[in-house]
């Protein structure tokens, strides 16, 4: 068997594993420390979806050449399968070195990589082990490494993580929350709250947002901030949008068939659903089963998911457009904001993270930001949505800027469909501050 990776020339894991191993003897002579970094490209799979296989390996190709251009001769980089790769450092002084490495690798990464006449970015998430405190051998070292990356991703990707004893725990604790996921989807254990948005001007509820939660029967009410980043890990993010897609949509239709009047329903929607390649005739499908007109849903998506520099983005967005279905940017103004897409794609809104209302009263640099957001929504013809409005004094300010929409626990937290009925019924009144 050839000891090279054919797509990328490096080590494969077998030469890797004798090379860890016989730097493992030097250093057990030496009493010194050596580093193990496991890489993982973020998001990875989701370029390969929307942009093909071939796009993908000359991707991973370039990312070759940015690793290798942190380390040093004396370092090797190996290709683990798919889109992980492993680095021994087998020089080190301290911890630190790794760190410094693993700096230069999320900085070389970002930079775009030129494929095919697209800029493509992309970012990683990197695990950090020392020998000997984190394994005595190859094995266990590259493992420690391995589990520290998925801390990593789970600490918002692209950032690095050092192995600690606890995170063996966690990690079987994640493994379990995997597994008993599968169980639920199954068992139909997901519900959706609703959170209203409010016309600030007129007080009125113009929309929902649906907000999945797991009724777990002996935890009770999970958050999705506990499970939808591991749902996205092992791909059950794309069942699961499946789900809170139909749901959302039947029950807008349900409370329209009810005489009420008639609200957009916002589903949030990961960069990986976005990708799938049946995520357009799944909402269509959605529209005929449930009888929804497209024009009261509306998808909230993140930047990262405009953010690829792909003819399927662009083509995507302009169709669910054309259907009718309206476009947000959730957490506007924390991911890669180009506001060039804000011309090129058919986006009705801007929802302003909710970090910049928090400290708005307090920070006149969040104040400022809001204030620009509003006002070049308006200029560009858009709605915006100010999202985690908490006080009465936001709600003032935001409604001074004359900000059009406007959601938090001011108005009402997420509620269960029936207590939602009931705000639709009664409409909203503010908690009094
Ligand atoms: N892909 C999918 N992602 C989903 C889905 N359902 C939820 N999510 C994502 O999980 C994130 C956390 O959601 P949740 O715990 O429900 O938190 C939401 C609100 O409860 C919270 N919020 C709303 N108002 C306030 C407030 O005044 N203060 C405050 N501290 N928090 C508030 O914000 C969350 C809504 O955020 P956003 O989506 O950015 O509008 C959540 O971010 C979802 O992305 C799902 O079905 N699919």
């Amino acid at each position: 068997m050839a000891p090279h990776d054919v797509l990328t020339g490096l080590p494969n894991r077998i030469l890797f594993q004798d090379r860890l191993n016989e730097a493992i003897e030097l250093a057990c002579r030496q009493g010194r420390q050596i580093a193990l970094l496991f890489v993982d490209l973020d998001q990875f799979k989701h370029i390969n979806d929307s942009l093909g296989h071939g796009v993908g390996d000359k991707l991973l190709q370039s990312v070759v050449q940015r690793l290798v251009s942190c380390v040093r001769h004396s370092d090797t980089i190996s290709r683990q399968g798919g889109d992980e790769f492993v680095l021994l450092l087998p020089y080190i002084k301290h911890p630190e070195d790794a760190a410094i490495c693993a700096q230069k690798i999320l900085a070389a990464l970002a930079l775009p990589h030129n494929i095919d006449q697209n800029y493509l970015y992309i970012s990683g998430s990197i695990g950090i082990s020392i020998y000997p405190d984190d394994g005595k051998n190859g094995e266990t070292l590259i493992k420690s490494a391995d589990t520290a990356m998925y801390f990593a991703k789970d600490n918002g990707r692209n950032n690095y993580k050092f192995f600690k004893q606890d995170m063996n725990d966690r990690a079987v604790q994640r493994q379990t929350i995997e597994a008993s996921l599968r169980r639920a989807l199954e068992r139909q254990e997901f519900v959706l709250y609703y959170q209203p948005k409010i016309n600030l001007t007129s007080g009125a509820i113009v929309g929902a947002e649906a907000l999945i939660r797991w009724q777990h029967p002996e935890r009770g009410l999970i958050p999705p901030g506990q499970f939808v980043a591991i749902a996205e890990d092992c791909g059950l993010i794309l069942q699961l949008g499946r789900w809170v897609l139909r749901e959302a949509c039947l029950q807008a239709r349900s409370w329209q068939q009810a005489g009420l009047p008639p609200i957009i329903v916002a589903v949030n929607t990961s960069a990986l659903e976005f990708c799938a390649r049946n995520f357009l005739d799944n909402i269509c499908a959605v529209f005929k089963e449930t009888g929804l007109e497209p024009r009261y849903l509306v998808l909230e998506l993140t930047e990262s998911v405009l953010m690829q520099d792909a003819g399927c983005t662009d083509s995507m967005l302009h169709t669910l457009a054309d259907l009718g279905v309206k476009l947000s940017i959730d957490d506007f103004g924390t991911g890669y904001s180009s506001l060039s897409y804000l011309r090129q794609f058919p986006i009705d809104t801007l929802k302003i993270d909710q970090s910049f209302v928090k400290q708005m009263c307090s920070n006149a640099d969040d104040a400022a930001i809001v204030s620009a957001v509003i006002s070049m929504g308006k200029n560009l013809k858009k709605r915006v949505i100010a999202e985690g409005i908490e006080t009465r004094e936001q709600y003032e300010l935001l409604l001074a800027q004359d900000c059009d929409e406007g959601q938090g626990y001011y108005f009402s937290h997420p509620v269960t469909v029936n207590d939602f009925t009931a705000l639709l019924q009664t409409g909203i009144s503010p908690t009094r501050d």
